[in-house]
């Protein structure tokens, strides 16, 4: 068997970054499937058990992994991300964000939890960066009607340490159209307090380009 993990064999024939394609797939529990693996990685990162609990862990991931692990398909085949009636469209990647439009603007709602903790209480950098893409792409994506673009550039301001465990504001917008050339940016609130800034460019993509 290929290594379907990879997905590497597996190139959109129309290239590019293309939009989500939805599907039911995975039926009524894909949800709880995922809300139930994001539930795990925070028991994983706060567990503190004697070595007989961890052992029996292990052994029922291992045996949910011999379950899932005949199924395993690219990401055109694979429900992930193309669950449009569920939170985060079912991607286990994402921190979790809802979002909708407000006139020329995209707002939300974005919570980091143990999962993705850093250090003392702070999400870690790099998850910042995974939200701002999404929220960022999302952004050029549905403000601009034009889903073939890719993130060329991210720049994140870090204000502020950003708690887990919270609901926090998300807001962003269109700042300038050149050509092919989206700029974007937003920021992460926590009620008045701003945490995070980052403005990012986003390139269309061209017929076929990757
Ligand atoms: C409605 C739908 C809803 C669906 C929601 C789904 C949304 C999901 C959202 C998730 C989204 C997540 C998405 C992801 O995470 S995508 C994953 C992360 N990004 C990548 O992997 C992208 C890798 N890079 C590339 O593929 C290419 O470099 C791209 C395509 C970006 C440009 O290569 P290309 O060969 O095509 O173009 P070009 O090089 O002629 O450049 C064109 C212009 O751009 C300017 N330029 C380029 N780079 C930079 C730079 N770093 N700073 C400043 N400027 C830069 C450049 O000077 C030129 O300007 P000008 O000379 O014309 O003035």
């Amino acid at each position: 068997m290929r290594d379907a993990h990879n997905g590497a064999m597996a190139r959109h024939p129309g290239g590019g970054f293309n939009p989500p394609e939805p599907t039911r797939k995975g039926g009524p529990d894909y949800g709880r499937l995922v809300a139930a693996v994001r539930t795990l990685q925070d028991h994983v990162r706060s567990v503190d058990a004697p070595d007989g609990v961890i052992t029996r862990a292990a052994d029922l991931i291992d045996g949910v992994n011999t379950l899932l692990a005949p199924y395993a398909a690219d990401e055109w085949a694979s429900p992930s991300g193309r669950r449009t009636d569920l939170p985060n469209r079912g991607n286990l990647l994402t921190v979790p964000l809802t979002t909708s439009r407000a006139g020329d603007r995209i707002t939300g709602t974005a919570r980091f939890a143990r999962y993705h903790l850093g250090r003392n209480g702070a999400a870690h950098g790099g998850t910042l960066g995974l939200l701002f893409d999404s929220l960022l792409g999302q952004t050029a994506a549905i403000l601009t009607g034009s889903p073939y673009q890719r993130t060329a550039f991210l720049h994140i301001d870090y204000r502020a340490i950003v708690p887990i465990g919270k609901d926090l504001q998300v807001d962003a917008g269109v700042d300038e159209i050149d050509g092919r050339k989206v700029f974007v940016s937003g920021r992460l609130c926590d009620g008045d307090t701003v945490l995070t800034e980052a403005h990012a460019l986003f390139v269309r993509l061209k017929p076929g380009q990757p």
